[in-house]
């Protein structure tokens, strides 16, 4: 492994139970036997000297012992508050069986029953009362050094809604990848909740319930709160990146329009959700021979994240050659109440410049006041169709019918997350398709047989682009999140597609492959940051070294006492 394994002794003034009570610095069994002497553990803990490896052992015991996804998430959290490197060490060597139970779709569940599963403190829950002493609350935290925060206020978890302060399992989850995919050591990692109440009726009225008790404050209160917020984090942690994790729409946007040009910081279900979405767009429309510009996309879903995937993908079809007016013409926007055309009353800012013109579905046939999805699958015969909707079975098999009646291979993407808000299943559309179709789906799906074939369900979820965003912002010091980054991450991903390069294999790397793509969309991420003038200037040899540099390894590392 060419990250770097820091054979230095890490010195420390923490001793006895102290030590054995903090998750970072915690090796349980795994002390030595100076350890034990030097720290004051003698008697603390079973007299026999293990292994990382005899603990993973254990540990993955223990994890099989458990029937439920929500009871292994539960367990694993315990580890992960218990000792971060036997966490992360657990977690390499059992990647994919583990992803689906720490991330999407069991977080899903775990953001639901937050409070009822609530086991031990980690991150910052900053309540709306705390917005006077934000600096105070920022010195709490346990990690000194933060350099990338993942940061909710709950109000639109997955596709799961307003989950009030069980969005902390969503900002956990996300950093959990961040080390365990991009290599962001955990004692650079904070979680954030920024509690301003819940407008869910179900929480409110949940004795267990640990997160404000009231509705959530008014706008011009929130947008003081979240203003008080970023400015505190600059003064405390001026490089840290903000990644803004499942705000709801009417927040999602200006907040990354307020403050995308002055902090290190992105939308992850705006900005990357549409790297990713492009990406493995790039990789299906290269795996048939055909480029994007060529290919009419409709989207269901015209929030936030869907119009953010749109403008991606007009951007693409611009760079390929299309003028603007041709790219948007080729994409539609389809919500409940149909497609958004340029007579579509109460249009978001967002969602303006991506209607169609009533010129050009005066032509249609159609019978309700704007066309519905079958009707734009019968009229334009897309392509490819996007779900962005949080809305489960929406892609019906009519509408499936009819695309594939209009196109060879559609590509269709079921995007919104956990499994069960998911448009249609990969099944549905293998089987509505007669098998030829090219499909990803945000939450993962086991691979399905059809005709005696197998398809693996590419997971084009955010996941393959923000670790190796992180890496690359951190090792080169990048003061912003530019488009041109993430667009740099989507190319980088679209290259490493196995079933685009060798016309065989998954569509999209496997979850295995993410550890090293995460550095390679580091690289490239980072020198298009330098282009720009963004980042520190190095060559390439020196990026290389940041990058390894940065790269944390889940392996104990030999402690020295320092006296307190
Ligand atoms: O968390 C995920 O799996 C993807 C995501 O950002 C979302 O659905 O909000
Ligand atoms: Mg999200």
């Amino acid at each position: 492994m060419s990250s770097l394994v820091k054979k230095t002794p890490l010195y420390t003034a923490y001793a006895g139970s102290a030590l054995l009570e903090t998750p970072l610095l915690n090796k349980g069994s795994a002390f030595t036997a100076e350890e034990r002497l030097a720290f004051n553990l003698a008697g603390l803990l079973p007299p026999r000297y293990e292994t990382i490896e005899e603990q993973v052992s254990r540990a993955y015991m223990q994890y099989k012992s458990f029937d439920t996804a929500i009871n292994k998430h539960i367990y694993l959290r315990v580890i992960q508050d218990n000792n971060e490197t036997l966490f992360y060490r657990l977690l390499q060597q059992h990647l994919e069986e583990m992803i689906p139970i720490i991330y999407t779709p069991t977080v899903g569940d775990a953001c639901e029953q937050f409070s009822d599963i609530y086991r031990s403190a980690r991150g910052l829950f900053i309540s709306y009362q705390d917005r006077h002493q934000l600096d105070d609350v920022l010195r709490n935290a346990t990690k000194r050094k933060v350099k990338v925060i993942v940061v909710t206020d709950g109000e639109r978890v997955l596709g799961l809604g307003d989950q009030g302060i069980g969005g902390m399992g969503i900002s956990i989850g996300k950093l959990s990848l961040y080390t365990a995919c991009g290599g962001i050591s955990p004692a650079y990692t904070l979680p954030v909740m920024l509690d301003v109440g819940t407008n869910n009726e179900k929480l409110l009225n949940d004795p267990m319930y640990m997160g404000l008790r009231q509705k959530r404050v008014n706008q011009a209160e929130y947008d003081e709160f979240v203003d008080l917020f970023i400015k505190a984090v600059k003064r405390r942690w001026p490089e840290a990146i903000i990644q803004f994790e499942d705000f709801a729409q009417p927040n999602a946007m200006p907040l990354l329009q307020r403050y995308r040009d002055q902090v290190c910081c992105f939308n992850d279900d705006i900005q990357g959700t549409a790297a990713v979405t492009v990406g493995t767009l790039l990789a299906a429309c290269r795996s048939k021979n055909t480029r994007l510009s060529e290919q009419k996309v409709v989207f269901v879903g015209a929030g936030s994240a869907g119009c953010g995937i749109a403008e991606q993908v007009i951007s693409q079809m611009v760079a390929e050659g299309l003028s603007e007016t041709q790219a948007r013409a080729q994409v539609y926007m389809v919500d409940r109440f149909g497609l958004l055309t340029d007579t579509t009353p109460g249009l978001r800012d967002f969602q303006q410049a991506l209607t169609q013109s009533s010129a050009t579905i005066a032509q249609w046939s159609y019978s309700s006041e704007f066309p519905s999805l079958l009707d734009v699958m019968n009229c334009a015969q897309p392509g490819i169709l996007i779900g962005v909707s949080g809305q489960a079975g929406l892609f019906t098999e009519a509408v499936v019918r009819a695309m594939k009646k209009g196109c060879t291979t559609p590509v269709i993407f079921p995007l919104s997350n956990p499994s069960r808000q998911v448009e249609a299943t990969p099944e549905q559309v293998i089987n509505w398709t007669d098998g030829d179709v090219i499909i990803a789906t945000g939450s993962p799906f086991a691979p399905v047989e059809f005709n005696g074939k197998r398809y693996a369900i590419a997971q084009c979820n955010n996941s393959y682009i923000f670790p190796g965003v992180g890496l690359g912002v951190i090792a080169s010091k990048a003061r912003l999140i530019s488009d041109e980054m993430l667009r740099e991450a989507s190319k980088t991903l679209a290259a490493a597609s196995p079933k685009a390069n060798n016309g065989s294999g998954g569509l999209l790397p496997a979850f295995t492959e993410l550890a090293a793509l995460s550095k390679v969309i580091a690289f490239n991420v980072a020198k298009v940051a330098m282009q720009q003038g963004l980042a520190l200037e190095l060559d390439d040899a020196q990026l290389q070294q940041k990058i390894d540099d940065n790269f944390w390894v889940p392996q104990y590392r030999q402690y020295k006492r320092v006296s307190a």
